[in-house]
């Protein structure tokens, strides 16, 4: 691996074991017409991860983009940390693609892959830092074998490529119930990101609750101020949500 990839990656790990609080706008919601524009922003915004948003129209029901625009990212924006985010059937078979296209961070399904724990392993031997994505549907139990083994949890408060309903109590309790079993395991917290309708109206019930990387599309893309909606996700906004007893938030 690169120098200057093993240096991101081992940003990553102190950014963990620090518990940094990381805000990754998600490109999949910027203006595709003016994307450079729209990094730059983020970036100069003090951004220090992207989050990529790999959707192949199968396991999920859109279709994003692919390597090309990680490679691309590589090459304009060589500090930032690159957070990819394979919403693939089948994910072993695209690790190597984007290793080889620059990626820092490579998060998997548990439901995409026969063998969840050869895939993680594949990608952290290839120089990467492993993650796992817990789609509202997946409990965490299903990532207990392997959690020592990544640096990155995905706690999604949506269905991947169906947007709508949100489910911020259900992905709070994901988020206590990973912090009880590393407790209860020994085992180091791996970052815990959470990803679909963050905003500065829920970002403080989810750092309270043990977030620490806030994926934001939106909230973020559609902003003029893209330092000042920033600076809001990592302090709460103006007006925070209060978290509704046991139902899920809808759109
Ligand atoms: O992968 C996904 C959704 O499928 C997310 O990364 C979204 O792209 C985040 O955008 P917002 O929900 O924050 O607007």
């Amino acid at each position: 691996f690169s120098t200057s990839q093993q240096r991101r990656v081992e940003r990553v790990k102190l950014q963990k074991i620090n518990r940094e609080l990381i805000v990754s706008p998600s490109v999949a919601k910027a203006n595709f017409l003016h994307l450079q524009q729209d990094i730059d922003a983020v970036v100069s915004a003090g951004a220090p991860w992207l989050h990529l948003s790999v959707q192949d129209g199968y396991f999920v029901p859109k279709v994003s983009f692919g390597s090309p625009v990680v490679s691309a990212l590589r090459k304009q924006y060589p500090d930032t940390i690159l957070d990819c985010k394979l919403g693939t059937i089948n994910p072993e078979r695209r690790v190597q693609e984007f290793v080889k296209a620059g990626a820092d961070i490579i998060s998997v399904h548990p439901e995409a892959t026969l063998q969840l724990p050869a895939v993680i392993n594949d990608i952290a031997a290839s120089g990467c830092s492993p993650g796992v994505v817990l789609n509202p549907g997946t409990p965490v139990s299903l990532i207990e074998p392997i959690l020592e083994d990544v640096d990155v949890v995905v706690v999604m408060l949506v269905n991947p490529g169906h947007g709508g309903k949100k489910y911020l109590k259900q992905a709070i309790d994901k988020i206590q119930a990973i912090q009880r079993f590393a407790s209860d395991n020994d085992i180091p917290l791996p970052h815990i990101s959470v990803d679909g309708g963050v905003s500065a109206s829920n970002s403080a019930a989810l750092i309270d609750a043990g977030a620490n990387v806030l994926v934001a599309g939106g909230s973020v893309f559609k902003s003029d101020d893209k330092e000042a909606v920033i600076s809001d996700l990592l302090h709460g906004g103006s007006e925070t949500v209060t978290i509704s007893s046991g139902r899920n938030d809808f759109a």
